[in-house]
């Protein structure tokens, strides 16, 4: 049930575990818990941040008092995850000799917080890192969990690290700017959620009326709070990815929808957001297991029915099949010429699904192909 007295005023902390254990903060008004986030060691703070962004820096520089604040404005969206734009912030962070007592701190989207996040992890082979998400999808995902990258011309996330926050403060008042388009593609990753772990984030969202999915309704702070905790739970686990137990496929499982998501992410030239290529991935891999023999034709019309009800695509016309398996191959989970997927029994019932036959896989974007649900941007 949706606690009803739940606002975007109160509170909540979820505790990451581990070795170097964090908070991740819910809530509004949320620049008071910097300092103590970043920690009275650091003369210095290095903020990155997203060239929209730059109006809402001055509340956050102003909690930091007298530490110095070197002030990293970075391209819009996924334009600033390049090894290009790292090495301009590394080369000016040479510049001005800064330590490994300095922190970093992030204020942007899930592109933001990927850069920031590897800056933090290569610089001196790794600085303190606070990451201030200011997109739905860089609260429920991005800035938890500690992986970050940078693109390659050969594909998406290629060049990364591994590299936990030191503190995550998700202050949901940021979303009231945010594109209504964004909020929506930032849903894709909640439902994610909903699919391999949570179905009571399934239950609300085909609940709720789409229209009235603000930051202000409850609903939106549940799933929030949700999504983070399937995340949290996930990578408590198994940080760096390496596998999980009993036959649960560990933190690959985040990666519900990513195979193909992230190769129509790079055929589009990054036009098509992250979350609604992940949504078409994820109806993807649905019809992938239904051609398995793991799921039926319910499940995969549930995986259409509850994306396409916020208005995220689920079928698509354009690239090649053989452009797409191209990309896949890149794909981090990849092992060998093997491709492999996270896959469902069941809801929250994940599996990996290791060498499909390219009969399947081709089947499988047919499908997609065919889907009468809204089609992905062109
Ligand atoms: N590290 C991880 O675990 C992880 C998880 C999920 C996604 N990601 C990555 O996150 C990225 C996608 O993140 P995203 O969806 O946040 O996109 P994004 O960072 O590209 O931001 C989307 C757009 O929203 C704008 N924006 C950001 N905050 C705003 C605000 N409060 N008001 C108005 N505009 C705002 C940005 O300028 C940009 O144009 C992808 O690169 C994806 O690979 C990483
Ligand atoms: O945190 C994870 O693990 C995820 O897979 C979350 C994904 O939503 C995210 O897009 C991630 O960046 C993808 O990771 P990659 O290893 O496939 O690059
Ligand atoms: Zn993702």
């Amino acid at each position: 049930m949706t606690d009803p007295t739940a606002g975007t005023t109160a509170e909540t902390t979820l505790h990451v575990g581990g070795a170097a254990p964090y908070d991740v903060v819910v809530g509004s008004d949320l620049a008071h818990h910097l300092p103590g986030m970043v920690g009275s060691a650091a003369e210095r703070v290095a903020l990155v941040v997203d060239t929209r962004l730059q109006p809402f820096a001055d509340d956050l520089v102003e909690t930091l008092g007298d530490r110095e604040v070197l002030v990293f404005a970075v391209p819009e969206g996924e334009e600033c995850k390049s090894v290009e734009v790292a090495a301009e912030i590394w080369n000016a962070l040479g510049d001005e000799g800064f330590t490994r007592s300095d922190v970093i701190v992030t204020l942007g989207g899930g592109a933001t917080t990927d850069l920031g996040g590897f800056v933090a992890a290569t610089w001196l082979r790794g600085v303190r890192v606070v990451h201030v998400p200011t997109t739905l999808l860089g609260m429920v995902d991005a800035a938890v969990g500690g992986k970050t990258a940078v693109n390659t011309e050969s594909g998406k996330n290629l060049v990364g690290a591994f590299h936990e926050p030191a503190g995550v403060l998700c202050d949901l008042s940021f979303l009231r700017t945010l594109a209504a388009e964004e909020l929506v593609s930032g849903l894709a990753e909640v439902l994610k959620c909903g699919f391999v772990a949570d179905p009571e984030i399934l239950r609300i969202a085909e609940s709720v009326d789409p229209g009235t999915l603000t930051v202000d309704d409850p609903a939106l702070r549940e799933l929030v709070e949700r999504a983070i905790r399937v995340k949290v739970d996930v990578v408590v686990e198994d940080l760096r990815e390496t596998g999980g137990r009993d036959g649960h496929p560990g933190r690959e499982v985040l990666n519900y929808g990513h195979t193909l998501g992230h190769a129509i992410e790079q055929v589009s030239g990054y036009t098509i957001r992250h979350g609604e290529a992940v949504a078409l991935g994820c109806v993807y891999v649905a019809e992938l297991a239904r051609l398995e023999g793991r799921i039926g034709p319910e499940l995969v019309q549930r995986h259409r029915d509850v994306l396409g009800r916020f208005g995220l695509p689920t079928a698509m016309s354009g690239p090649t099949f053989e452009d797409l398996l191209e990309l896949m191959r890149v794909d981090k989970k990849a092992r060998g010429s093997q491709l492999r997927f996270v896959v469902l029994d069941d809801v929250a019932r994940p599996a990996v699904l290791a060498g499909p036959s390219e009969e399947h896989l081709r089947a499988a974007y047919d499908a997609l192909q065919q889907g009468d649900g809204e089609q992905a941007p062109a």
